[in-house]
């Protein structure tokens, strides 16, 4: 029902399918996959490289969102794939998260679609059967962080500009529960308690010592060191890694499956109050000043 919504959704956005399909094919060429989403991929290696590309900082936009969904399905159904690299064509921004303004003077039937797919794309990178690695080369907070702790392991750029970490506190918003399972899941209980309640944004040596990345490389070793970490990976025979991955996981996705729909409703109701809609107002102006 999901995969239906969001096609529904590209459709409206005027993406054609036939392209994007034809982009997560096979084919050892570089294609576009869309607008928003490029992949790359290397088929007698097994492993396809997606670059977000959604100016100026990759937030994720309902249609970004969707256009990312349907390429993981198509690549998770393409058996030719058996690892995938997750990182940003415009390094310095790896994703900014949630792109506030979808959640910012719109109707709650809006609010409900994009949740739906935000949902819809955490679900689909948790579980995924194909090894992730997130090469995180530029800033990712909040939903950016997200997408890299439902990775299966992280590489980040040694930059003291790239901060990763659930920052939603800071914007008078709170991380909903399967944001904090994915934390707990990757850093432990107390530190994800201190985290998210401070809306830590991590520089890349906190980072690796708190767990939240597995391995800090120079800004230009982050995709080969990303490669050579699958490569690693692929050596495990899949049907063994899958089903351990699975058990590792799978709880924590059930838990957000079988209250999906209140999950939804929760959001839109929390995101609809006057209060949240102010915070959200006024961290945008703040961003907006902070170039003036
Ligand atoms: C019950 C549950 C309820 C709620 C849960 C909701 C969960 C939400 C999780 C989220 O992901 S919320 C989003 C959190 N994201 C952030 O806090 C990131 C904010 N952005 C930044 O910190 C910075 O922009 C950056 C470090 C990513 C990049 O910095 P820089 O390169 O200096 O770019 P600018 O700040 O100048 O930004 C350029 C441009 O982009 C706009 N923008 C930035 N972030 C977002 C965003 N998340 N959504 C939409 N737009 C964003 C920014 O306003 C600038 O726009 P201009 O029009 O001024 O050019």
């Amino acid at each position: 029902m999901a995969l239906v919504a969001a096609r529904g959704t590209l459709l409206r956005a005027g993406v054609r399918l036939g392209t994007e399909a034809a982009a997560c094919g096979r084919n050892g060429t570089r294609r576009s996959a869309s607008h928003r989403v490029l992949v790359e991929p290397d088929a007698a290696a097994g492993i396809a490289t997606i670059k977000f590309k959604n100016p100026p900082v990759n937030s994720l936009t309902l249609e970004f969102l969707t256009e990312l969904i349907i390429c993981l399905e198509k690549l998770e159904n393409d058996k030719t794939f058996r690892g995938v690299i997750l990182t940003s064509n415009s390094p310095g921004i790896f994703s900014a998260g949630l792109d506030l303004r979808e959640m910012c003077g719109k109707n709650p039937a809006h609010y409900a679609e994009y949740w739906r797919a935000v949902q819809e794309l955490w679900l689909k990178l948790y579980v995924s059967n194909m090894i992730l690695v997130a090469a995180i080369n530029g800033a990712s907070p909040a939903g950016g962080c997200l997408m890299s702790l439902s990775c299966d392991y992280r590489v980040l750029a040694d930059n003291p500009r790239y901060k990763v970490g659930l920052n939603e506190t800071l914007l008078g918003i709170v991380a909903p529960f399967w944001f904090r399972d994915t934390l707990v899941n990757t850093i432990g209980h107390r530190a994800s308690e201190r985290a998210l309640q401070l809306g830590l944004l991590f520089p890349p040596a906190e980072a690796l010592q708190v767990g939240m990345v597995d391995q800090v490389v120079p800004e230009d070793q982050v995709h080969s060191t990303a490669l050579s970490v699958i490569t690693q990976w692929l050596a495990i025979p899949d049907h063994a890694r899958q089903l351990t991955k699975s058990m590792m996981r799978k709880a924590t996705t059930d838990n957000l499956i079988k209250q999906r729909e209140a999950d939804i409703q929760n959001f839109v109701s929390f995101i609809s109050r006057d209060s949240i809609q102010k915070s959200l107002q006024m961290y945008i102006e703040k961003l907006k000043q902070k170039k003036s």
